[in-house]
C-alpha cells in the first residue's frame, strides 16, 4: 500500500501508526498497530475516534493484513469484529462494506488494498468540498459555537464541522470560536481546542452548561456541527449534547448547520429513532480520564445513563452541509438524501 498521512493517522514504509486522542493535547504519542485486537482496543477506547477516522482507520488494517497473507475467510472475519467496535457512526459500515466487496474478487489483495487507499483519498477530497461549501454560511466577525470535535483528527483531511471554520477564518479571518468542551469524554476541550491553537484561531472554551446564556446574550452567530449518521428524513446522530444545542438554537433563532460527507449518510434508516446509539461505561460519567490520571468524584456505583450520542430532529437544522451542496427543509422533504446515496 501506498504512503497514507493524515493529522491522526499515518501508514508508512509498510507501518500503521495512530496518534493517541486520548493523550492528545498534553502527550503526543503514536501507536503501531499490526493486528485486529489492537485496532479494536484503539477504537473502544476513543484513541482513534471521529466518524471518517474510524472507518479509515480500520480500512487501512485490514489492507495492511491483506498484504501481510492474512486469508480471505481471516479478513472477512476481521471486517466483522471491526464493524462492531462503534455502532452509531455510519462511516465504519460503509468502509467494511466497500472492503467485503473488494475481498470477494479474485486479485482481493490489490482490491483490498485500492479500496483502503481511494477511501482514504476520498475523504480528503470530501472534507475540501465540505469546507468550501460551508465558509460560504460565515460573515466576518462570526462567533461559531461548535461541539465534540470534527477537524483535521477525526478526519484524513481537514475535518467536516471544523473545516468549514478552518476554511472560513482563511477566507475571512475574523472568527471566534465557542469551544464545547463536551462531557463525559472532553472532546473539545481537549482535541478541539488543541486545533484551534494549532491553527491560530481565536477561541473560547466554555462548559456545555454555559452555551445558554451565551445564546441569550445574543453572542452566537452560528452553530456548526458534525453527524455520525444522517437518516433518509435528515435526522441525525452526534456527540450526546449536540440535541440541546439545536433546541437551543432554534428557541434563540441561530441558524445550526450540520456538516457530514456522503459517507455519513444512511438512507437505509428511515428516521432518527432507528439509529443505534452506543451506550458507553459509566465511569465515564462518574468522573473522568486523561493524561492527567483518573479521577472518580461521584460515588463508586453510582447509577449512570451514558449515551455517546443523541438524535437532533431535522426539524431543527437550519442547513445539511454536505460535499455535494448546501441543503435546506425543502430539499429534504423532497428527498434529496435518497438520491445521493
Ligand atoms: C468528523 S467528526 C463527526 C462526528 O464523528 C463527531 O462530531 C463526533 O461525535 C465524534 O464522536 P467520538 O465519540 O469522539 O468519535
Amino acid at each position: 500500500m501506498q504512503d497514507l498521512i493524515a493529522s491522526s493517522i499515518k501508514y508508512q514504509q509498510g507501518t500503521l501508526t495512530v496518534l493517541d486522542q486520548y493523550l492528545l493535547p498534553h502527550q503526543q504519542h503514536w501507536h503501531v498497530c499490526n493486528d485486529v485486537e489492537t485496532m479494536k482496543d484503539l477504537i473502544l477506547t476513543l484513541k482513534i475516534r471521529g466518524a471518517p477516522l474510524i472507518g479509515l482507520g480500520a480500512s487501512l488494517l485490514v489492507a495492511h493484513l491483506a498484504e501481510q497473507g492474512m486469508s480471505q475467510s481471516a479478513l472477512a472475519v476481521a471486517i466483522d469484529e471491526l464493524e462492531a467496535t462503534r455502532p452509531t457512526a455510519v462511516n465504519l459500515m460503509h468502509c467494511m462494506a466497500k472492503l467485503r466487496l473488494a475481498l470477494v474478487e479474485t486479485d482481493y489483495v490489490a482490491a483490498v488494498v485500492s479500496t483502503a487507499e481511494q477511501l482514504f483519498k476520498e475523504d480528503i477530497a470530501l472534507c475540501d468540498s465540505m469546507a468550501e461549501r460551508g465558509a460560504v454560511l460565515v460573515d466576518k466577525g462570526d462567533n461559531i459555537l461548535t461541539h465534540c470535535n470534527t477537524g483535521a483528527l477525526a478526519t484524513a483531511g481537514v475535518g467536516t464541522a471544523l473545516g468549514v471554520i478552518h476554511k472560513a477564518q482563511q477566507r475571512h479571518g475574523d472568527i471566534h470560536v465557542w469551544v464545547d468542551e463536551t462531557r463525559p469524554l472532553l472532546q473539545g476541550g481537549r482535541l478541539t481546542a488543541f486545533e484551534l491553537e494549532r491553527w491560530q484561531i481565536p477561541y473560547t472554551l466554555i462548559c456545555d452548561n454555559m452555551a445558554a446564556s451565551l445564546m441569550a446574550a445574543g453572542k452566537v452567530d452560528k452553530i456548526f456541527v458534525g453527524a455520525d449518521r444522517i437518516a433518509a428524513n435528515g435526522d441525525f446522530a452526534n456527540k450526546v449534547g449536540t440535541y440541546n444545542l439545536a433546541v437551543l438554537a432554534h428557541f434563540h433563532n441561530i441558524p445550526f448547520y450540520v456538516v457530514a460527507p456522503l459517507t455519513t449518510l444512511d438512507t437505509q434508516t428511515a428516521c432518527g429513532a432507528n439509529i443505534e446509539i452506543e451506550q458507553r461505561s459509566p465511569n465515564e460519567v462518574r468522573g473522568v480520564s486523561g493524561s492527567f490520571g483518573e479521577a472518580i468524584w461521584a460515588p463508586t456505583n453510582a447509577k449512570v445513563h451514558n449515551p455517546a450520542f443523541d438524535v437532533t430532529p431535522a426539524s431543527l437544522v437550519t442547513g445539511w452541509v454536505l460535499d455535494s451542496g448546501v441543503y435546506n427543509q425543502s430539499d429534504i422533504e423532497q428527498g434529496i438524501l435518497k438520491k445521493l446515496k
